[in-house]
């Protein structure tokens, strides 16, 4: 099998981690680095695994096998896919920035004016200035995953894992976005994207781990993002459907 190292310190790492539903492997032994001050793309086929490995590197997953090693990150910020998102219930756009400074204030921690000054310079950071008072539900796909990038802005992460955040924006949105998510790597984030769209993964990202269910190639994109690479990833990925339980068990 193999395993991702990167150079230096990574952010965080899995040992041999397996995660199943009703018996069924959705990621398989997969032992990967993610490194700090980089952006890593989270690439491969539909059903490869790709969210379940993000929401377990959040920690949003409770059972599985192996381990995650999360010592080296004291806070994470995890944007799941939009659609996930419940946005039925009344909430405001400066509430929903605002819980990324509980680990400051505490669930019923008071708002002071510092932390509103935070929480409109995130807002301005994204593009939304001036839409504290605004419901989320009258808000755009696009507005919305905005206002999850400022709360990930003053959550002051060391690792951001990001779930398709850019499926539903248009390229000016997407562009203003990857140039955040290059700011927090400067800083020495790090930063997981998962993403279907290979161009931008190749152009914009410095690592990538290519997933279907096990990991099938780990490195810098170059490197990883070939045709050879990605017919295997296809290929893997078939093996696995058509399996009826881990049909890699007895290797
Ligand atoms: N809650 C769940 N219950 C049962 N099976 C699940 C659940 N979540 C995911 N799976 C299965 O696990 C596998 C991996 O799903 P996952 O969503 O992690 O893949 P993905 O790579 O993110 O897919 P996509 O690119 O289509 O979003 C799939 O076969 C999926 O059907």
């Amino acid at each position: 099998m193999p395993s991702s190292h990167c150079p230096g310190e990574p952010a965080i790492r899995t040992h041999d981690l397996t995660i199943s539903y009703r018996g069924r492997p959705a990621v398989w032994r997969v032992s990967a680095e993610i490194p700090a001050g980089a952006l890593t793309a989270l690439v491969g086929p539909n059903g490869a695994g790709k969210s379940t490995l993000l929401a377990a590197l959040a920690g949003a997953v409770p059972r599985f096998e192996g381990a995650v090693d999360r010592a080296a990150v004291r806070r994470i910020a995890y944007l799941p896919q939009a659609s996930t998102l419940d946005l039925g219930f009344p909430i405001r756009v400066q509430e929903v920035v605002s819980s990324g400074l509980w680990f400051r204030i505490g669930s019923f921690g008071a708002v002071g004016s510092a932390e509103r000054a935070q929480i409109a310079g995130a807002l301005d950071a994204v593009g939304l200035g001036g839409l504290e008072r605004r419901w989320m539900r009258e808000l755009s796909a696009g507005q919305v995953q905005r206002v999850l990038f400022a709360r990930a802005l003053v959550q002051d992460a060391g690792l951001v894992l990001l779930d398709e955040p850019f499926a539903a924006m248009d390229e000016r949105t997407t562009a203003d976005l990857l140039g955040v998510l290059r700011v927090w790597t400067r800083e020495g984030k790090a930063v997981v994207l998962v993403t279907h769209d290979l161009a931008q993964a190749r152009t914009r990202c410095d690592h990538a781990r290519l997933l279907a269910t096990e990991l099938v190639a780990f490195g810098p994109v170059s490197e990883v993002l070939t045709s050879e690479h990605l017919s295997a990833a296809r290929r893997v990925a078939e093996q696995w459907r058509i399996a009826d339980g881990p049909y890699r068990a007895a290797a």
